[in-house]
């Protein structure tokens, strides 16, 4: 081919313009294609989210610590880089609610709290007898009738009454949005519940057929005891390491941020904060949406992106020598009912979930504060949140010493939330671009799913696009 080459610029070294930018030059090199690739990533390292610090024999996780097994991407993308053996699967499924300032196991058999089996839920201590007779009202409950969105509170307190979402819906989505469950969107968190009562009425009959048929092995409490979840035996920035490396020479710029994009013909411009500009053929943004919208202030595009809320939450790791803690559950952690007078809102053990990565002798423990509505305690310095951390662990388990270290790290502004009418919002910021800037395209965990598989495929699918409007017929 004697063309020029095609310049696509990703925006956004996380998962999501990792991805994108490691599949573009895979196709380009295998299909001989005139394209240039670029990333553009504003901090000094890679990753975004992503972050992972080894230290004195430790492998610990910022952000995010794992992903979800039954979505493929990231397994997919780990072989297609050749670092599948390096997964490692999480050692126990068993995870608790703290309700009453008391551990219950989540009952074996649940789907994000919606139960398959119904012994698990009768003998579980989380709910009253009255709770669980109104839950059980799911069986006989006619659909909601509702065709659009609808909030998850709404959703589930409706099928299942108030008790079973408090103690067990709420903290499980809590362990996956930070969000309030009062305006999350069915639609574009969990729609294959709304599936599941369209076509079958009742959500446990109907979860209960459309599961698979084979019980995995269970435990005494009947929970699952083999892991969902997959991570890297160094952590998740080996995959970051992995694509950088993998990278060709010259394709990544660090320190450099985006700070507008003009249009000049069919191609775009970018501004960066060096005072360069960079022409591009075609644009990947996963900058997350508040950025994408000041980028496009000027043109008055994207503005509708604002209305997507945002939280703050911090995560507090703690590394205690192993008799410091006195703990006598199996199990990957917990979750914190909001019930209760706690700052905390999760807390992995870490070295139960993930044993490799904590040195023998060793307790690493992670916690999550911050949460839609409670988000002040983000705000304060390290050693008034390592403060407030271990005083409510203490009153949960048993500590007798001080960690080695801690580490705590804030998210600020930085956690999507998908509320009500949130695909609208996505389809019409979408249908923006296409009309004024078609060959800018967004991607990433504010639009189509926050899970890093989830990203991953933003990733690709953007690709393929650009992919298919550059070199297609
Ligand atoms: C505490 C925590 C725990 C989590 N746990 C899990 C989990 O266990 N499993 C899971 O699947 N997911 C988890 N997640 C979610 C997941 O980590 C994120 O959704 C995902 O990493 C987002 O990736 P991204 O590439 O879309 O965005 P980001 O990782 O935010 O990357 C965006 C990048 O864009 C850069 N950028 C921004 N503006 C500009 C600009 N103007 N110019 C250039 N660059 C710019 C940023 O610096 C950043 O590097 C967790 C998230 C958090 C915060
Ligand atoms: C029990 C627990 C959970 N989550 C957590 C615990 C604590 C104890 C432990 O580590 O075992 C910890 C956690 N994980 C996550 C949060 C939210 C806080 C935040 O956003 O910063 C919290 C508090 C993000 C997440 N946690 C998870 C994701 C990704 C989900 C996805 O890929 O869609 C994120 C962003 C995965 C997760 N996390 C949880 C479930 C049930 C799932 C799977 C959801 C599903 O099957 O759809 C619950």
């Amino acid at each position: 081919m004697s063309e020029k080459k095609k310049k696509v610029v990703i925006v956004g070294g996380g998962i999501t313009g990792l991805s994108a930018a490691f599949y573009m030059q895979k196709a380009a090199r295998e299909q001989n294609l005139p394209l240039e690739v670029l990333l553009i990533e504003a901090t000094n390292r890679l990753g975004g989210k992503i972050q992972t610090v080894r230290r004195d024999g430790f492998v610990i996780e910022r952000g995010p610590d794992s992903f979800l097994i039954r979505k493929k991407s990231m397994d997919i993308l780990a072989k297609d880089l050749g670092i599948e053996g390096e997964l490692v699967r999480n050692a126990t499924g068993q995870a608790f609610i703290l309700v009453n300032g008391k551990l219950q196991p989540i009952p074996g058999g649940s789907i994000m709290g919606i139960p398959t089996e119904v012994g698990p839920f009768l003998k579980s201590d989380l709910f009253s007898w009255s709770g669980k007779l109104r839950a059980a009202g799911d069986f006989i409950m006619p659909r909601s009738g509702i065709d659009g969105d609808q909030s998850l509170g709404h959703f589930f307190r409706r099928r299942f009454g108030t008790e079973i979402v408090e103690n067990l819906i709420e903290p499980l989505l809590s362990g996956v949005y930070a969000g309030d469950i009062d305006q999350m969107s069915l639609q574009s968190t969990y729609p294959q519940f709304y599936q599941v009562e369209k076509k079958h009425r009742s959500l446990i009959l109907g979860m209960k057929k459309t599961s698979p048929k084979q019980a995995p092995q269970k435990d005494s409490h009947g929970a699952s005891k083999k892991g969902a979840f997959h991570s890297f035996r160094n952590g998740l920035s080996s995959v970051v390491e992995a694509i950088e490396a993998q990278m060709e020479p010259g394709s990544i710029m660090k320190n450099v941020k985006i700070d507008s994009v003009l249009k000049q013909g069919e191609q775009s411009v970018l501004k960066l904060n060096s005072g360069q500009t960079v022409t591009a053929d075609a644009v990947i943004l996963t900058t997350g949406h508040m950025a994408a919208s000041q980028l496009f202030e000027s043109y008055g595009l994207l503005q509708g992106l604002k209305e997507i809320h945002t939280t703050s939450v911090a995560t507090v790791a703690l590394a205690f020598p192993k008799e410091a803690i006195v703990q006598d559950r199996e199990g990957t952690g917990f979750l914190v009912s909001r019930s209760g007078n706690f700052s905390i809102t999760a807390c992995t053990w870490v070295h139960r979930k993930w044993p490799t990565t904590t040195p023998d002798g060793k307790v690493l423990l992670r916690a999550f504060v911050g949460r839609i509505g409670e988000e002040a305690i983000v705000d304060l310095p390290d050693d008034e949140i390592e403060r407030i951390v271990l005083e409510d662990l203490g009153n949960i388990i048993e500590i007798n010493g001080k960690p080695d270290f801690t580490i705590v790290t804030r998210y600020k502004e930085d956690r999507p939330q998908y509320r009500v009418g949130h695909r609208e919002r996505v389809v019409a910021a979408k249908a923006e671009l296409k009309r004024e800037f078609p060959m800018v395209k967004l991607a990433g965990a504010s639009y189509e799913g926050v899970g890093l598989p989830d990203c991953i495929d933003q990733g690709r699918a953007a690709t393929d696009e650009v992919l298919a409007e550059l070199f297609g017929e």
